[in-house]
């Protein structure tokens, strides 16, 4: 299980989003952490293989970013995902998994084992426009999840969350993170530090910092915001 991105480089105009970024990421869950602009986003859609870098390489097992069997491993939960808000979470899973290729049986199976994991099973047959954000938030995480992926990226999935639901999210992300590759996005510290193996702190489109963050390292949100400080 190893995913590698190699000297990933991306531009907008005169704006340099991505600037040759090379990663090796294995099982575990990854904090990406960056400020508003940091090319967060940008990565992670580059990753997903929505976004074409213009230079540099994603590449999973070997198999490349822009191949349907990279697809089939790939879980992907964007910043404003679009739900449907007449649909139940029931009914919205059965039609994701419908659009991700399983059968009716395999969709109802799978819809129910996800909500189940994401404490969704007592509402899942209300409308979704009667959610709370943080209860479409783990909806987005159980669609994301439906194909089984072996890489789950979340674009700040935890914006909006209040605390207990923060702390809800926090599990069911590292339950997830033990077998998989978790990527998530944010620019609020305390997401991540206990629950990210690993931290990647972008700036201006670079990797300023990638490793361990454990309690001897000193505070995590002390040292992100020395990094901003000269802005
Ligand atoms: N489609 C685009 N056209 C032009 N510039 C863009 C485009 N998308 C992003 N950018 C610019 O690229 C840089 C990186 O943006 P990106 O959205 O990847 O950052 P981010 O870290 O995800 O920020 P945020 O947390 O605000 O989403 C920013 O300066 C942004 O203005």
């Amino acid at each position: 299980m190893e995913l590698i991105l190699d000297r990933l480089t991306k531009q907008y105009h005169n704006k340099i989003a991505v600037d040759c970024i090379s990663l090796n990421l294995h099982k575990g869950v990854y904090g990406l952490l960056g400020a508003n602009g940091a090319g967060k986003t940008t990565l992670m859609r580059i990753i997903c293989g929505v976004l074409k870098a213009d230079s540099g390489t994603v590449t999973y097992d070997g198999v490349d970013v822009s191949s349907e069997a990279y697809r089939a491993k790939l879980g992907y939960l964007p910043q404003d995902f679009g739900y449907y808000p007449d649909f139940t979470g029931m009914d919205f899973l059965i039609y994701m998994a419908a659009l991700k290729g399983l059968t009716k049986i395999q969709a109802k199976r799978k819809a129910n084992e996800l909500l189940e994991l994401v404490s969704l099973k007592e509402e899942a047959h209300k409308k979704i426009k009667k959610y709370s954000g943080g209860m479409k938030q783990r909806l987005g995480i159980a669609q994301a999840l439906l194909n089984n992926p072996q890489i789950l990226i979340l674009d700040e999935p935890t914006a909006g969350l209040d605390p207990k639901e923060r702390v809800r999210f926090r599990n069911i992300i590292a339950k997830i993170g033990k077998e998989n590759i978790v990527i998530l996005s944010t620019h609020i510290v305390s997401d991540i530090e206990h629950i990210a193996d690993t931290v990647l702190m972008m700036k201006d489109g670079r990797l300023i910092y990638q490793g361990k963050w454990q309690e001897k390292s000193g505070d995590l949100e002390e040292f992100y915001l020395k990094q901003f400080e000269e802005d």
